[in-house]
């Protein structure tokens, strides 16, 4: 698929989910880098550069993306020729696909060994990560019941509904609002993420706070399911994720938004739940308490604490 239309898709939602986004964005370099046009190394190196920052600009808040496209650009300024560059991002965008989806797999694993025969789960939003380790548990042949959530206002619930559906899981469908006066019937909370800081806070779909919240208040578990890859390097320097505001016409129609004089419509589309809320973290190297996100920060995406004192030495060079 061309470059633009990977992007545009990913800016449209048709592409969606933290890892379905990166593996897009992977799989869009690779096959920009095969038919990139350029002379030299340094002409394509500029392309490259160009496509990633295309890429990057759809959407604010999956980390997964930047650190897929960091992954796949880094071995650009230590190639010596333009077939090895070109081969590199090839090598390295196909590395991404595969580990991608075994830590899907790897997760599923692990996350199902916290899934209990006879759990009433609740999950948020439509979460690769997280539906793969509630089908796992049911694969095993542990009785569960779902209770899934609408997803206002993109509706991701319709897809995590059919879903659990297909795979002949008891399943609920609630609206959003609906979440605390259930809360007492869920024995355990298992959503996906967006970005995980390097203090244990977990960025994930609108609404994911307050169901931690009311999780938190029944004494409920609350399990966030993430690749390695979710994890946000950059938040070491106190960089804050950033929210995307989708647009209102997504909360409310033109047409009724254009007769209301004093009303603006908001539409944060992620929210951030404190570390204090959240129970365990799953990823592909193991299962986490969230005070150990620095751990993964550091051992698996390869960013250790000298990285980012030159990062900040140079940031501030740049800032004179
Ligand atoms: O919040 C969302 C999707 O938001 P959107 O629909 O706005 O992209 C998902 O919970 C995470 O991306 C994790 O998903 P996955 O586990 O599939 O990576």
């Amino acid at each position: 698929m061309l470059l633009n239309e990977t992007a545009e898709r990913i800016r449209t939602m048709e592409i969606r989910g933290a890892g379905r986004i990166a593996r897009a964005a992977v799989e869009a370099l690779a096959g920009y880098a095969d038919t990139l046009d350029a002379t030299d190394l340094a002409a394509f190196r500029s392309g490259m550069q160009e496509a990633a920052e295309t890429l990057l600009a759809t959407r604010p808040t999956a980390v997964s993306l930047p650190n897929a496209v960091h992954a796949v650009m880094a071995p650009l300024s230590a190639a010596d020729s333009l077939p090895e560059a070109r081969d590199a991002v090839r090598r390295r965008a196909d590395a991404f696909v595969t580990s991608s989806l075994h830590a899907v797999e790897r997760i599923a694993d692990i996350g199902a060994r916290h899934i209990s025969d006879g759990d009433t789960v609740l999950t948020h939003c439509n979460s690769e990560a997280a539906l793969a380790c509630i089908l796992e548990a049911h694969r095993q042949g542990k009785d569960l019941t779902v209770y899934a959530t609408e997803v206002r206002p993109r509706n991701q619930g319709h897809l995590t509904i059919r879903a659990l559906d297909d795979a002949g899981i008891r399943t609920s469908f609630i609206i959003d609002s609906a979440v605390r006066s259930i809360m007492n019937r869920i024995t355990l909370v298992v959503v996906g993420a967006d970005a995980i800081t390097v203090n244990g806070a977990v960025v994930n779909k609108i609404g994911t706070a307050q169901i931690a919240l009311a999780a938190h208040e029944a004494r409920t578990n609350v399990v966030v399911a993430a690749e390695t890859y979710k994890f946000a390097p950059r938040t070491v320097l106190g960089e804050l994720i950033e929210i995307e505001e989708r647009s209102p016409a997504e909360v409310l129609p033109e047409e009724i938004a254009r007769t209301l004089k004093h009303v603006t419509v908001r539409n944060p589309a992620f929210d951030v739940t404190p570390a204090e809320y959240v129970d365990l973290i799953v990823t592909e190297k193991g299962a986490i308490p969230p005070e150990l996100a620095y751990t993964i920060i550091r051992e698996y995406l390869g960013w250790n604490i000298e990285d980012f004192q030159r990062q900040l030495v140079l940031d501030h060079r740049n800032q004179d």
